[in-house]
């Protein structure tokens, strides 16, 4: 598991460290880390290559000018543009100096366009709001790739969002931890690969603001038969959707919970010819009161918003058993908030909506994806899966996770379905609903990404690439042999 903590967290981590150490020597560790990566960046001839560094007003600023006069010991030409002359880092900037680097307060168009790469260090961890004109103008010029200092400038640190100009990395080097704009949203693709320089920082921060699970972790909790296990202890999965006009949902749903887990499954609902033709193994009813036992509910896809869903989403949140509730069970929730009567709160319930369906439900998500997430979760006392890029999952405790998504191929209709049905089979395996979610969202992510390899998919491609998407993850967490 990765931790990632927000900047408020970081700054005081950093204050704590920073009074027990010398002056400066944190600044010029992570300038020598962020001095190696640009050097790899450079590779393999480095002598006479150009850099050109944007330096701002703060810290930000002056790991670039650090970084600037390490490279010129190594022979890089250097050239330093300063964007706020009188403020700029003043021993970066007599660092810089005294290795012969070059620097720059205007016309600064031909020290940008000549680079062989650019680091940027406009601004960090203090930024607010897109980059200011001066800065965007310059940034426009780039061509070279880009290496960013501790983030993008121009994205917002604690949520990723960019609502401007904004500094698209080829690769960014943080420092001490990974903070929200590396794993959240736009940002997190405008980082390019992210690299970790350690500064020590670790023995000073507590507890992760954000957790982002690994392979390895899914691998781990993916629940696997035992020698004493039937298809009963593994966990019987109900699926309740679909309707005669939307069969698909209910195929695609029930094909995940099937494929996930070796548990049993159940199907209630009018697709019940349809799902039996293709999955003989899925025992069908026509309705959830005759479907029997089972550990875990999913319900929602497809099954429209009418007064007979209703009706059926109020037969599954009286059952007691851990929920899914997706999509039309969203939207019914959002409607009537007299559903929310027939549950025990106290049974687990995950979430799954989209911004659109999060809005109906708790009001527009803004930029602040997972403060969002954090406040439904709480307000209605369930997990909360919001998709997006970076899907978040929050727990109503205020635990927080997200899965970034290293492609979008699984952004395609349908796919929502797949989703639920495997956070379903997860539930009834008996499985915490937040990290139910959580490895559901990155089995889903994966299968899309290997159902894909580079061209666009329907879902029920990325459904019949679940097997190979839990292989990929147990192997992770396998130990490695030497
Ligand atoms: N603490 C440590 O030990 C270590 C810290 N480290 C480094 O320090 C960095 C944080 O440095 P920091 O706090 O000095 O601020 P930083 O982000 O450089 O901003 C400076 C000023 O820029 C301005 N500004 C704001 N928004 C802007 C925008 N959109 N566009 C343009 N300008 C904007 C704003 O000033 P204003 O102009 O508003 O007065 C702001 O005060 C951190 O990211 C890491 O790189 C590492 O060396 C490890 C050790
Ligand atoms: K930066």
């Amino acid at each position: 598991m990765k931790g990632v903590w927000t900047t408020d967290h970081v700054r005081e981590a950093e204050n704590r460290l920073l009074a027990r150490v010398p002056d400066g020597s944190l600044m010029r560790k992570a300038a020598f880390g962020l001095a190696t990566v640009a050097l790899r960046m450079l590779a393999p001839r480095v002598t006479g290559r150009r850099v050109t560094l944007l330096v701002g007003a703060g810290n930000n600023g002056g790991d670039a000018l650090w970084a600037g006069a390490f490279l010129r010991r190594r022979g890089v030409a250097v050239t330093a543009v300063l964007l706020a002359p009188d403020r700029a880092h003043p021993e970066g900037l007599a660092a810089l100096r005294k290795t012969g680097g070059r620097v720059i307060t205007e016309d600064a168009r031909e020290a940008v366009r000549a680079a062989d790469l650019v680091i940027d260090g406009i601004v960090g961890l203090s930024a607010r709001g897109p980059l200011r004109p001066a800065a965007a103008e310059l940034v426009e010029q780039v061509s070279a790739p880009v290496l960013a200092v501790d983030l993008p400038s121009g994205v917002e640190p604690d949520t990723g969002a960019v609502n401007g100009p904004a500094v698209t990395a080829t690769a960014t080097v943080t420092f001490g931890c990974h903070k929200p704009v590396h794993v959240l949203g736009e940002g997190a693709k405008r980082c390019g690969e992210v690299h970790l320089v350690d500064i020590g920082l670790r023995p000073e921060l507590g507890e992760p603001d954000i957790t982002v699970l690994e392979h390895a972790d899914v691998g781990r909790l993916w629940p696997v038969p035992g020698p004493t296990d039937d298809k009963y202890t593994q966990g019987v999965t109900g699926i309740s959707a679909g309707s005669s006009a939307y069969p698909g949902a209910a195929w695609l749903s029930t094909g995940a919970a099937t494929l996930a887990t070796s548990g049993m499954v159940r199907y209630a609902g009018p697709a019940a010819e349809a799902i039996r033709a293709s999955w003989p193994e899925v025992i069908t009813t026509g309705s959830v009161a005759d479907a029997g036992r089972v550990q875990a509910w999913v319900v929602g896809p497809g099954m429209g918003t009418g007064a007979s869903a209703k009706e059926v989403l109020a037969q599954v949140l009286e059952a007691e058993v851990p929920v899914c509730a997706d999509a039309d069970a969203i939207t019914l929730l959002a409607k009537h908030e007299d559903l929310w009567d027939a549950r025990d709160p106290a049974t687990p319930m995950v979430l799954t909506p989209h911004d659109r369906e999060f809005a109906r439900l708790a009001g527009e998500v803004g930029d602040d994806r997972v403060a969002a997430a954090l406040r439904a979760a709480k307000r209605f006392g369930v997990v909360v899966l919001l998709k997006g890029h970076s899907t978040v999952v929050a727990a109503p405790d205020g635990r927080a996770l997200v899965n970034p998504a290293r492609s979008s191929w699984a952004a395609t209709a349908g796919s929502g379905d797949v989703l639920s049905g495997l956070i379903g089979s997860l539930l009834a395996s008996g499985m915490d609903p937040w990290l139910a979610a959580g490895c559901a969202a990155m089995a889903h992510e994966l299968a899309g990404e290997l159902a894909a390899e580079g061209a666009p998919i329907p879902a029920g491609a990325l459904l019949r690439q679940v097997p190979d998407a839990i292989r990929v993850l147990r192997a992770a967490a396998e130990p490695v042999t030497p």
